[in-house]
């Protein structure tokens, strides 16, 4: 085991020249990270830029893909996707403890963990329920709890919020950032959403041609507002490295398929 030292002040992900692509398709092209423990980065890009790759190769699900470079990753990691993936037909709490085992360093089990979670993301209550009589956002906070019950040390979220309307996405990031907060896990966070990324994140990282175009420390103090002025500045910068135009009314990033 590495020196107390290095552990402390060693990267939470770590990595170096990693290469990905399918077939003769480079998606990921040298790519350098290192993400130090407790951060939370958001990762913007257009359609097909990556992303999810990026993704999937740390939390180690790409076995389909070719590709090269070091990567260290912690050992518990939770991901949570823009659907769910709630089993339906198991209840909450079942859904939430799938698959965790033994007690935590507080001597909590699963179930314990698994009601506390739920508590957590303000579900109390709601454990026996199936997963078709939740509305779609208490569907992502169950996702939630279900990430929280790992105790992850590294949480991958990819477009968590993106299926839910504007009211409710405001309601989770206050929330995500919440849990963030008390838990404090290394966050990657994949989003569409310029001020979605400016608001929960402390540094954003766009991603383009296979490399990072822009690595961007936000310096504002949180809870952050979406009426800050301060944002402005922030979201001009993100939406000229995206190559948004001016006089686009939206900050999401727009539908621009990569070209092989
Ligand atoms: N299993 C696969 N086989 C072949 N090509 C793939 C596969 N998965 C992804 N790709 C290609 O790799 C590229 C990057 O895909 P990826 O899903 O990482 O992009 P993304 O930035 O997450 O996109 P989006 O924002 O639309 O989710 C795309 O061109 C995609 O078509």
């Amino acid at each position: 085991m590495a020196p107390l030292t290095e552990q402390l002040t060693r990267p939470a992900v770590h990595i170096s020249g990693l290469t990905r692509g399918f077939g003769r398709r480079t998606v990921l092209d040298g790519i350098d990270l290192d993400i130090p423990p407790g951060q939370f980065v958001a990762l913007l890009g257009h359609s097909g830029s990556g992303k999810s790759t990026l993704l999937r190769a740390i939390a180690d699900l790409d076995h389909d893909v070719t590709g090269s470079g070091e990567l260290r990753a912690p050992q518990r990691i939770s991901v949570v996707f823009q659907d769910s993936r709630l089993l339906p037909w198991r209840r909450v709490l079942q859904n939430v403890v799938l698959g965790a085992r033994g007690t935590d360093a507080q001597g909590k089990n699963p179930v314990e963990r698994g009601r506390a979670a739920l508590a957590e993301v303000g579900l109390a209550g709601r454990e026996r329920a199936w997963p078709s009589q939740l509305s779609g956002g208490e569907q992502q906070r169950a996702a939630l709890a279900r990430s929280l019950v790992w105790e992850p040390e590294l949480l991958l979220a990819d477009e968590p919020f993106g299926a839910l309307d504007a009211l409710t996405r405001i309601r989770m990031h206050t929330l995500l950032r919440e849990l963030w907060d008390r838990h404090r896990p290394s966050v990657l966070l994949v989003t569409h959403d310029v001020d979605e990324a400016i608001v929960l994140a402390d540094r954003v990282l766009v991603l383009d041609q296979g490399r990072f175009s822009l690595d961007l420390t936000i310096d504002l103090a949180h809870p952050r507002s979406y009426r800050d002025p301060h944002l402005g500045e922030y979201r001009e910068q993100l939406l000229s490295a995206l190559g948004v135009e001016d006089d686009v009314s939206t900050t999401s990033v727009p539908t621009k398929e990569v070209q092989p």
